[in-house]
């Protein structure tokens, strides 16, 4: 039977990277999907700019939205403090299955929970069912359509504090132009773009970095 792109991404971590060790993961991936076929992981290119932002925030909380294969999700968390925490949602109970693994040969399962379900179910959820106060950063990486109300609704469940940063991606290509006006418009919101490109090509992508002015 067909074997499906996430399983391909997993076999080319365990058969190039080395278990315990997220930056090999993280390289099999990119190496993988740069020169054997194409996937929507954040890439090394915008990779780049989300290490700058992870090691400049340092955060004690991570939210992630839109686990896929777990690339951002070892990418982020092998950059966090000991005992920091990474919750990664996910609506795709398959990409769940293979983002379990990936981030089990990353060594990282002590620091991420990985949650399946829709956002807009578990944002609500978070400080009863997770424990969760308030997030130092949120990475935006799922369905375009609900950067801005999932946004709205982390304000609304107090899961944002003066400080918090939220770090985008896509809001080039495939675009999140609703998203992208709130925030570079809102008062309560500091916005920056980072100019990149679409992960493993040369099409214009780009990450915005809000930081919540509480
Ligand atoms: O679509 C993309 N990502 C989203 C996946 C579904 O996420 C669904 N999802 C994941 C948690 C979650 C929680 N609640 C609801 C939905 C939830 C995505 C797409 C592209 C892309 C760019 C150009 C193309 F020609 C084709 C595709 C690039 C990216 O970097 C992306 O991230
Ligand atoms: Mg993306």
């Amino acid at each position: 039977t067909q074997s499906t792109r996430p399983q391909r991404i997993l076999g080319a971590v365990q058969q190039n990277a080395t278990r315990g060790d997220p930056r090999s993961v993280v390289r099999a991936i990119d190496q993988y999907c740069r020169n054997q076929e194409w996937a929507m992981n954040v890439g090394d290119e915008k990779g780049c700019i989300l290490d700058s932002v992870v090691s400049e925030v340092n955060p004690a909380t991570v939210l992630e939205l839109g686990t896929y294969c777990g690339y951002s999700t070892v990418r982020i968390a092998s950059l966090l403090p000991p005992h920091a925490k990474l919750i990664t949602l996910e609506f795709n109970p398959e990409f769940a299955v293979i983002a379990r693994q990936v981030i089990a040969w990353a060594g990282l399962e002590d620091k991420i929970q990985l949650v399946e379900g829709a956002s807009g179910d578990l944002i609500p959820k978070m400080k009863e069912q997770f424990g969760v106060e308030t997030f130092d950063l949120v990475f935006l990486d799922h369905w375009k359509d609900r950067y801005l109300p999932d946004t709205k609704l982390m304000e609304e469940c107090g899961l944002l504090r003066k400080g918090s940063v939220l770090l985008a991606d896509n809001v080039i290509c495939p675009g999140t132009p609703e998203y992208l006006e709130f925030v570079r418009s809102s008062p309560r919101y500091e916005s920056q773009y980072f100019k990149s490109h679409l992960e493993y090509t040369k099409v214009e992508d780009g990450l915005e970095k809000s930081v919540f002015l509480g």
